[in-house]
Parts: structure tokens; C-alpha cells; sequence
């Protein structure tokens, strides 16, 4: 398992599991087991995934049986729009915590980064604060565009490690990678497979059987080779064992500009400059 090294010195595996749409119970428990005895060591959670407390079930069973400890794991969640401003965030945290049976997270992000700029500054001020207090491994935002990323930079003071932001072959948001990279802090894909859709692409299938991969394997290592971190989203056994059985092959460089080239700027979730969350 590879991983991605954070401006802080402190690392981050380079796949991890997602479970959005993933119905709190068994499945998303045993998803979660299943993903870290088959070798993840990265859960991406978020308050709104509303799965937590199985997330936190499937953790203890997975370190159970896989023999590892706590430390061995990687656990994301995320701040909701609706806990935004003083006096809200680290409620919000602990109610996660609780509900993950866990005492830290290894990465608190900040779900959306809103419309009212105060509003983010302010969020990210207590975010700021759960980090100086050793309250939190490391923290990051999520679906922020190079305006909101040049806001947050401006006026605070701990630079976020990572942006998770929707990333596929449709969507590679050139602009916004370059901007991280200079800056040095991590892009990580949400939707990687584009919900399955890309996994229908004529030319990834192309690319499958030149390389006797998967489509979605392809896809995950494209991610990878981008230097992304990634979180592709199964709750079935074998698909899980297959997403993260990409470190055994590489793509040409004329295979990764060809799913390069894939790109059309389409988004498939919301447009971050105006998404509220119904706040
Ligand atoms: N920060 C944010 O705003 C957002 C974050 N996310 C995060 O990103 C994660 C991934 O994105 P998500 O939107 O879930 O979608 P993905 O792009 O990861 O696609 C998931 C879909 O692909 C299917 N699938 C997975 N692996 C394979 C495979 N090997 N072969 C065939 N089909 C496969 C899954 O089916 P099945 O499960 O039935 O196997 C599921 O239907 C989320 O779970 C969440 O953690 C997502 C959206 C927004
Ligand atoms: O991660 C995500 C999935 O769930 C949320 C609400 O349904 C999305 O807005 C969000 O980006």
C-alpha cells in the first residue's frame, strides 16, 4: 500500500474505502470489516453518510480480526454545513467520535465550503483550534475551488493537507490540481468510478484488456498515478479486494494521456460555488 506524504510530515495511504449511500447496518459494518482484512487501512466517513456508528462497528471487527491496532488505521470524517461557526465544530466532532466509538480521527474535513465566506473563515478557525489542541491528527476541506482555496490560505493559518473534491476521467480540474501541487496539499477523488459510469467507457475498457485489468482497476490507477489519493465506494467483497489490487501493474504514459484526454469538465455531484446543503 502506497502513501501520499502531507505538508505536516504526517501520512495518508493512498486508498481507502468510501461508504456514501451506504445504509447504517450490517452491510455497511461488514463492508468495513471486510475492506481492512483485505488490506485497507483508510475509511472515508462523513456525519451525513448518517453510517457511522457501523463504520465504528466494522473498525473494531476489522482490527479484531486483521490483528492490527488503531494507529494501523486511517479514519476520515466530515464536518456537515449545518455545524459551521463558533461553538458548533467541535460538537460536531465529538458527536462523531462518539458515534465511530473512537477518541481521535486521523483527518476532520470540512464537507462543502459554503457561500458565506466569513461563515468558512470562522468553521475553519475551530477546525484550526481542534488541530492546535491535539485534538485531531491532521485537517482538510473538501470540494473548495481555487477561489475558496485562496480565501482560506489568506486569512488563516493552518493550511489545509488535503482537498477531496470530485475527480474522475470526465472531471480532472486541471486549474485546481496545479494550484494544490504548488502549494503542497494533496488532491483525493470522490466518485473516482464516476458511480460506476466510467466503468462503461469505451476506451478504459480498451485499456482493461491491454492490461488484463479491471475497468475500475484501470481507473483506480490512473488515480494513483496522478498522485491522488482515492476512496472508490463497494460493499461487495470481491469488488473491494479488486479496488485495491492496483500495485502490481502500471499504465503507460500513452494509456495515462489517453484517459487524460477523457476529460469534459462534467460534474456529476453539485457545483461547490453554490452548493449550501439547504443551510
Ligand atoms: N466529499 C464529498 O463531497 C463526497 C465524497 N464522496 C466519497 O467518495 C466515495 C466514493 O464515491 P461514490 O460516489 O461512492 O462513488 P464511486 O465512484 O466510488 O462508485 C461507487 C459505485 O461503483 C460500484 N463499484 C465499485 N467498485 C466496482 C468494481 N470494481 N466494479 C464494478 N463496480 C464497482 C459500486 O457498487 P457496489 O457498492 O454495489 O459494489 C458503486 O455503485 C464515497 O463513498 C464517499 O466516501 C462521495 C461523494 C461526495
Ligand atoms: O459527500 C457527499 C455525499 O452526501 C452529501 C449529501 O447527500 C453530498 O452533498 C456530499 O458531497
Amino acid at each position: 500500500m502506497r502513501e501520499v506524504e502531507f505538508h505536516n510530515g504526517n501520512t495518508m495511504p493512498q486508498i481507502g474505502l468510501g461508504v456514501f449511500r451506504v445504509e447504517d447496518g450490517e452491510d455497511c459494518k461488514n463492508a468495513v470489516k471486510h475492506a481492512i482484512v483485505n488490506g485497507y487501512r483508510s475509511i472515508d466517513t462523513a456525519m451525513i453518510y448518517k453510517n457511522e456508528k457501523s463504520v465504528g462497528e466494522g473498525i473494531k471487527a476489522g482490527i479484531k480480526e486483521a490483528g492490527i491496532d488503531r494507529s494501523d488505521l486511517f479514519v476520515t470524517s466530515k464536518l456537515w454545513l449545518d455545524d459551521y461557526g463558533p461553538g458548533n465544530v467541535e460538537k460536531a466532532y465529538d458527536t462523531s467520535l462518539e458515534n465511530l466509538q473512537l477518541d481521535y480521527l486521523d483527518l476532520y474535513l470540512m464537507h462543502w465550503p459554503g457561500t458565506d465566506e466569513d461563515l468558512m473563515i470562522e468553521t475553519w478557525h475551530e477546525m484550526e483550534r481542534l488541530y492546535n489542541n491535539n485534538r485531531v491528527k491532521n485537517i482538510g476541506v473538501s470540494n473548495f475551488m481555487v477561489s475558496h482555496m485562496e480565501t482560506l490560505l489568506q486569512r488563516t493559518d493552518v493550511k489545509p493537507v488535503i482537498n477531496q473534491v470530485e475527480y474522475h476521467p470526465y472531471l480532472v480540474q486541471n486549474d485546481l490540481k496545479l494550484y494544490l501541487d504548488s502549494r503542497k496539499i494533496v488532491m483525493e477523488s470522490w466518485s473516482p468510478l464516476v458511480n460506476a459510469k466510467i466503468l462503461d467507457d469505451e476506451t478504459i475498457k480498451e485499456i482493461a484488456e491491454e492490461t488484463g485489468k479491471s475497468p475500475a482497476q484501470v481507473v483506480i490507477r490512473w488515480n494513483i498515478e496522478n498522485g491522488l489519493v482515492t476512496i472508490p465506494k463497494s460493499v461487495t467483497p470481491e469488488r473491494i479486494e479488486e479496488n485495491i489490487d492496483v500495485f502490481g501493474f502500471s499504465l503507460s504514459k500513452t494509456q495515462i494521456s489517453r484517459i487524460n484526454q477523457l476529460n469534459k469538465d462534467e460534474r456529476n455531484g453539485p457545483d461547490p460555488a453554490t452548493f449550501t446543503g439547504n443551510r
